[in-house]
């Protein structure tokens, strides 16, 4: 069964969005697995599946899945790609995105450039989720990182800490680490300035990308509540730059950047398992 996509990315953090809006199709998890294999199959960081909006307010129903089909219930940058493409569609320049991770109002400035409110960041042991009851601040773990929710798990080494810390090499036991019952992202954050981080992540269930929103949000939220970074902060990444804001006044996360359409496509899902 032949079916359209589009192949999208936010800094290089690249996403096969199928639309799902009017016809369903049968997506297992092991299927988009297949279809992210860079070798096997389309391949992407992440799979975005759209579905009817059955929240008030909300124009479009997201789902996000990992290149090993865990689905997540944020993704910042395919978020971003979302908007973009839903204006690209004729829609307006304020589309809600309904997520797991709650309603994101976002806004397609003249230049293309998306924002999206990702919410508050939830700073609970339980919101992360940890194993059990400790500082998010301050975890007991080699290198003291910090941890943080964007409606997905995101814990923060800063370098200055653990200069000697590589994502390729300590990512994948990171992110498996038992104090992540769901697993995690795991950020690598260098301070350059009170308004600049440099920032790489291996990211759960996809292993090291070249950019990560919601990472970049939780990368922030962490190092303001260390003190070591103002509440507008630009992230530099492998792939490129978001700016972030920590609103003080609702305490929700803002991040700018671009979101662009490689290309359009069709696959042929009867060539992938199911
Ligand atoms: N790997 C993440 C989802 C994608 C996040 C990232 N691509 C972003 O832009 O936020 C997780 O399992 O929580």
């Amino acid at each position: 069964m032949m079916i359209p996509f589009y192949k999208m990315h936010g800094l290089g953090n690249d996403f096969v969005v199928v639309d799902e809006r009017t016809e369903r199709f049968d997506l297992t998890p092991a299927r988009i697995a297949a279809l992210s294999d860079r070798h096997r199959g389309i391949g992407c960081d992440q799979f975005v599946i759209l579905r009817p909006a059955c929240q008030t307010g909300a124009d479009v129903f997201v789902r996000f899945f990992n290149a090993d089909g865990s689905e997540s219930a944020a993704c910042g940058n395919a978020s971003r790609c979302v908007a973009a493409l839903l204006r690209q569609q004729g829609g307006s320049t304020a589309p809600v995105l309904q997520t797991r991770a709650g309603l994101l109002a976002a806004r397609i400035d003249a230049a293309g450039e998306v924002t999206v409110d990702m919410g508050p960041p939830a700073l609970g042991w339980r919101d992360v989720p940890l194993a059990r009851d400790i500082d998010t601040l301050h975890l007991p773990i080699e290198g003291d990182p910090a941890a943080a929710s964007m409606g997905n798990p995101h814990v923060t080494f800063f370098l200055a800490d653990v200069p000697g810390l590589d994502p390729r090499e300590d990512g994948p036991m990171l992110e498996r680490h038992p104090l992540f019952p769901e697993r995690a992202n795991v950020g690598f954050a260098r301070i350059l300035s009170r308004g600049a981080l440099r920032l790489r992540v291996w990211e759960r269930g996809s292993g090291l990308t070249l950019a990560c929103g919601s990472g970049a949000c939780a990368t922030v939220v962490n190092a303001v509540r260390r003190g070591l970074v103002d509440r507008t902060c630009r992230v530099d990444m492998d792939g490129g730059s978001l700016s972030i804001t920590w609103r003080e006044a609702d305490g929700h996360v803002l991040m700018t950047g671009p979101a662009v359409t490689s290309f359009v496509g069709t696959v042929d899902l009867d060539g992938y398992p199911s």
